[in-house]
């Protein structure tokens, strides 16, 4: 198997959802006889699904931009936008989800455990599902959400059976290249394997990977060399080899010392590895010693001088020479034996279809606060909070029915009760949003403005255009817009001090 890349990042878009639209329905003798705009769609999200299938994330390092279909727009008569369908990503077992932080958002185990990575917006509201008693014939609709977008770094740690560990230059790639099929990079200089190669080696009845990973050097815990690259991919291999190399004219290096240097580091990492899933931390993983390079008359006398050291640790070692292929045949027998109980005793498959969301936020709260601009020196409120952000979102501020729409929710949430008691006068500037990214606005209390609005509001001239109104038509209809306004008005008064009404448009 070649080299293969393990590392992308993904920069993952949800399709916008589809806006509302604001249409009023035509009968034949009524040819406004109410609002029947229907729904935008929902756009569809970034999904990533475990496919055992996949072996690698290529793909990905080849086109890391994804983006999920549109919501379709809403239509006259009722008819609603088409969903854009979800946007479906494979892959392979074992892929980790994390953030540009390096913070693990999901560790994806079993065929097909998903994870969504970008939402899609939420289509907009048809003018049909904004009416309301009090708002007859919305002359305006939501806008779609724009879909969410998110850079999520993928990771794909090798599930090799074996890994072999060694300092650059041990021999590691000669000897998967000597076992397998794979065809490393070989080079007398240290760091050339980059990249970790799987090999399938086939001992008797037994198959296995071998995985064979960059040099791994004093320090490689906190990232020296290629250490973290390198430990990364050790983490879900079941066996561990330590390639030695005999032949090292190195001061300072013997095959002891480096074990030691090796061990070393896989303690220091295994400490920081918090070991997810259950697995056996590194050092207690079973492994066995190999000691490399034997064709040189000097290494092999140091080989024979330094077993008996070994074998008082516990460890089983193998002298070899991928350059002679001598001893090789017992070393892929004693890992195929290792190999074979290590499956034995691993764990039940963990189960399939897990399906994990980004975290879930708690959107019913906002804030507001006053701050100064840093630049400017004037005063402002910002408003923070999903919903108010949501809303302005929603907003086509070309619509002044719409904007006034916004001003209600924003009312009826308490924003401006709060805006009032944060000491926020009319004129004065409020953002909405957060502090890099916001919406502006003069602040016009909805109290005096609103009650404009709602003067017009159930009472849509459109719809009563149909029979010309009498004399006393004219005067009862005078006498009930004056009730409603001031219906209206205690009505805000009650409400700014107690709860809000029902609104099937309110999330
Ligand atoms: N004489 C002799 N040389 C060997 C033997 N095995 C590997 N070498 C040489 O050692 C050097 C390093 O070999 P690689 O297989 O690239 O070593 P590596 O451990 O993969 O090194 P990095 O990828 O840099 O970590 C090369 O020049 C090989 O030809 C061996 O058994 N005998
Ligand atoms: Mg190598």
């Amino acid at each position: 198997m070649a080299s293969f890349v393990d590392r992308v990042v993904l920069h993952a878009a949800g399709g916008d959802g589809g806006h509302g639209v604001a249409s009023i329905r035509r009968e034949k003798f009524k040819p406004l006889a109410g609002p029947d705009g229907g729904d935008g769609g929902d756009g569809g999200s970034v999904v990533l699904v475990v496919d055992p299938q996949a072996t690698t994330l290529l793909e990905y390092h080849h086109s890391p931009h994804r983006r999920a279909p549109k919501g379709g727009q809403g239509m006259g008569d009722e008819r609603d936008g088409a969903k854009g369908g979800d946007l479906v990503l494979r892959v392979p077992d074992g892929t980790v989800v994390k953030d540009r932080d390096g913070e693990v958002l999901a560790d994806l185990v079993g065929a097909g455990t998903q994870f969504v990575v970008a939402q899609g917006g939420r289509g907009g509201l048809g003018n049909k599902a904004l009416a309301s008693p009090k708002r007859k014939a919305p002359g305006f609709a939501l806008l779609g959400e724009p879909g969410e977008e998110r850079d999520v770094v993928l990771e794909l740690k090798s599930i090799a059976d074996v890994a072999l560990v060694g300092f650059p230059s041990a021999g590691k790639s000669s000897l998967i290249a000597t076992v397998s099929a794979a065809r490393p990079k070989i080079a007398d200089y240290p760091f050339t394997t980059l990249v970790p190669n799987l090999g399938v080696v086939q001992a008797g009845d037994t198959r296995y990977t071998i995985a064979d990973v960059p040099g791994l050097i004093p320090g490689a815990s906190e990232g020296r060399g290629l250490g973290l690259e390198f430990l990364r991919h050790i983490e879900r291999t079941a066996v561990l080899v330590h390639v030695l190399d005999c032949a090292t004219l190195e001061p300072g290096r013997d095959p002891l010392s480096d074990l030691d240097a090796l061990e070393a580091e896989l303690a220091a990492y295994s400490g920081d590895l918090g070991i997810s899933g259950g697995r056996v931390p590194l050092t207690e993983r079973p492994r066995l010693v190999v000691l490399n390079k034997i064709d040189v008359p000097e290494a092999r006398e140091l080989a024979e001088l330094v077993r008996p050291d070994l074998e008082a640790r516990g460890l089983r070692v193998f002298e070899i020479s991928t350059a002679s292929h001598e001893g090789l045949r017992p070393l892929t027998f004693a890992l195929a034996e290792l190999v074979e109980q290590a499956r034995a005793a691993a764990p039940a498959p963990e189960p399939a279809r897990v399906v994990l969301r980004p975290r879930a936020v708690d959107d019913s709260g906002f804030t507001v606060e006053r701050r100064t601009d840093g630049s400017t020196g004037d005063v402002y409120f910002l408003v923070q909070g999903a919903k108010p952000r949501r809303w302005v979102r929603q907003t086509d501020f070309n619509n002044d029915e719409a904007v006034g729409f916004l001003a209600d929710r924003l009312a009826k949430l308490g924003v401006e009760d709060r805006l009032l008691k944060t000491g926020a006068v009319a004129g004065d500037e409020v953002r909405i949003g957060t502090e890099t990214d916001a919406v502006v606005f003069d602040w016009e209390p909805t109290m005096a403005a609103g009650v404009e609005l709602l003067g017009a509001r159930g009472t849509d001239l459109r719809l009563e255009e149909t029979a010309r109104p009498t004399r006393g038509e004219k005067r009862k209809e005078y006498t009930e817009r004056m009730d409603a306004k001031t219906a209206a008005r205690e009505e805000l008064w009650t409400e700014r001090s107690a709860g809000h009404w029902a609104d099937p448009s309110d999330d």
